[in-house]
């Protein structure tokens, strides 16, 4: 491996289209917006223009085979996104060498692009369905179309939950099935993930405002192209389809109104304006419907709304030790404590935090006793989001934190207006188990940048060595546990925390 990289490689397999529009062209064009290095081995030297498809001409595997070779000693892939396929020479040539950079590295997700795995414009392939369905056993990520999907599965009229199962009965875990082929007025993408080991099925569906243009031409190869090119930066495959999202609008915003030509997709820049973000759908329904937004973060006393150092800690004599360093905020995150228990702790707690007018004390996941008690906020998970009362919460007046790890919960908890939203984890924390979900001061830039004025929180791995680099992002409040409870004096560590704090606030 090449030790001075800096930007991940995505190898695009995939056709040539002469007329541009589609296969490598597009490939090639999407990556490079992502910041991405990308690879690219033709397949296929097709003939086409925007109208038609005449024929389809597979390249050589002896080619494919040398330029893998070469390649493998300078340009190893992070990600693999999958296009046409020729033959099925050229299938099992694939699986054979993605399971070989497999076994180098674990961690290289391959995304696969059905087109062409029957027909394109009429003019059909040589691949068989048997030789796909061993292509399906290496693939991570499936992004069909409609089309395609009813195409590859044999279920028809829409049964998405249903094709989506039947694509895992073949070893596919990820499945994103596209719905911009319909003629409704939102284009809405429907997201499947199985977990082993009782392949269970979770879904997420993302849904944008239809444009009104018919420059589309390898919008399928540029949506599976910057799906890679995100989990090769080591995107969620939820956040990569929520920007890959914003970026297929952004393009079909920039033709907007063209019609009856048939343009080639475009693909313009990284996405950031707020309005061409998707809308995210709830994974289920919620217990009860809030009906305007969560009570804002007003100061107990004087009305000032800035947050600041946001410690959060796990007993009444942490609380203790805390309170009087006069804080802004304040956490009560108990865990693994009795039931029986938690009504008094909770009553202490409020207790405590009423002698401190100017500290706002939120209490995590038990809503119902920080209302009993009249806390000033409770703080919720992504999860506890669906079994909490909300509407209850909002017309108590107590204010509401929720938790979000990367931008599609962020987008999803943004719409329900709590009364601030936290986002982590920054960096590696010990604290809990955020594997995979680090953001980095990227991920926390992009996602400030299309937030409302709802104040943020950033948590997770923050400590006095880092905390100026968070707060120069222009987050409204930094949460720490240990930079402050494993600290050799958390007096000192608080003081030099807030110090920090109020250069930026
Ligand atoms: C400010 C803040 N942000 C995030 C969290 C984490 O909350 P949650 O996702 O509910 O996870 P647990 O705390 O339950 O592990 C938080 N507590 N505070
Ligand atoms: C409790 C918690 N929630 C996180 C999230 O990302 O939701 S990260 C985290 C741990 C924060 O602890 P420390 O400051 O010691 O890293």
């Amino acid at each position: 491996m090449n030790m001075n990289k800096n930007k991940p490689i995505v190898w695009t397999i995939s056709g040539h289209d002469p007329s541009g529009g589609a296969g490598i062209a597009a490939d090639l064009r999407t990556i490079h917006c992502f910041a991405v290095e990308a690879c690219a081995f033709i397949t296929a030297n097709t003939v086409q223009n925007s109208e038609e498809l005449l024929t389809i001409n597979p390249v050589d595997i002896k080619i494919l085979e040398q330029q893998y070779q070469l390649l493998i000693e300078d340009k190893l892939p992070d990600a693999i996104k999958i296009g046409m396929v020729a033959t099925d020479e050229q299938i099992y040539w694939l699986i054979e060498k993605i399971a070989e950079l497999k076994a180098d590295n674990v961690n290289l997700v391959v995304v696969y692009d059905p087109v062409a795995a029957a027909t394109v414009g009429g003019v059909t392939t040589e691949v068989t369905k048997d030789a796909l369905h061993h292509l399906f056993s290496v693939i991570d990520v499936l992004t069909p179309n409609m089309t395609e999907a009813e195409k590859l599965t044999g279920i028809y009229l829409g049964a998405v939950d249903d094709i989506a199962d039947k694509f895992s009965t073949f070893g596919i875990n990820n499945t994103v099935i596209k719905g911009g082929h319909t003629d409704e007025e939102f284009c809405v993408d429907y997201g499947y993930q199985f977990s082993e080991p009782k392949q269970l099925r979770s879904k997420y569906s993302i849904s944008s405002e239809r444009i009104n243009t018919d420059y589309t031409h390898g919008g399928g190869c540029s949506f599976a192209s910057a799906i890679a090119a995100l989990l090769s930066k080591g995107y969620l495959l939820r956040d990569a389809l929520t920007i890959t999202k914003a970026f297929m609008q952004q393009g079909m915003i920039a033709n907007d109104g063209r019609i009856q030509y048939y343009g080639a997709f475009e693909q313009t820049e990284l996405p950031t304006k707020p309005s061409i973000f998707p809308q995210i759908e709830l994974t289920q329904p919620l217990l009860s419907y809030p009906t305007s937004p969560f009570a804002e973060l007003g100061m107990k006393r004087d009305g000032n709304q800035s947050l600041g150092l946001y410690p959060v800690v796990d007993s009444i004599e942490w609380l203790e030790k805390l309170l009087p360093l006069e804080l802004t905020i304040i956490q009560l995150r108990v865990k693994n404590k009795p039931e029986n228990e938690l009504d008094a702790i909770i009553e202490r707690a409020v207790e405590l935090a009423n002698n401190y007018p100017n500290t706002r004390l939120f209490i995590n996941d038990h809503w119902q006793l920080a209302i009993k008690h009249r806390a000033y906020g409770i703080h919720l998970g992504q999860e506890d989001i669906y079994q909490a009362d909300l509407a209850k919460i909002q017309q108590s007046g107590i204010r509401l934190g929720i938790s979000t790890h990367g931008i599609y919960e962020f987008l999803l908890a943004q719409q329900l207006k709590p009364s601030y939203l936290a986002i982590g984890a920054i960096f590696p924390t010990k604290t809990k188990d955020m594997t995979g979900q680090i953001q980095g001061l990227t991920n926390l830039k992009q996602i400030l940048n299309i937030s409302t004025d709802i104040p943020v929180v950033a948590i997770g791995g923050i400590n006095l060595t880092n905390a100026s680099d968070v707060w120069s992002t222009s987050v409204d409040s930094i949460a720490v546990v240990t930079a402050i409870t494993q600290a050799e004096c958390y007096i000192e560590a608080t003081k030099r925390l807030k110090a920090i704090a109020n250069n930026y606030i």
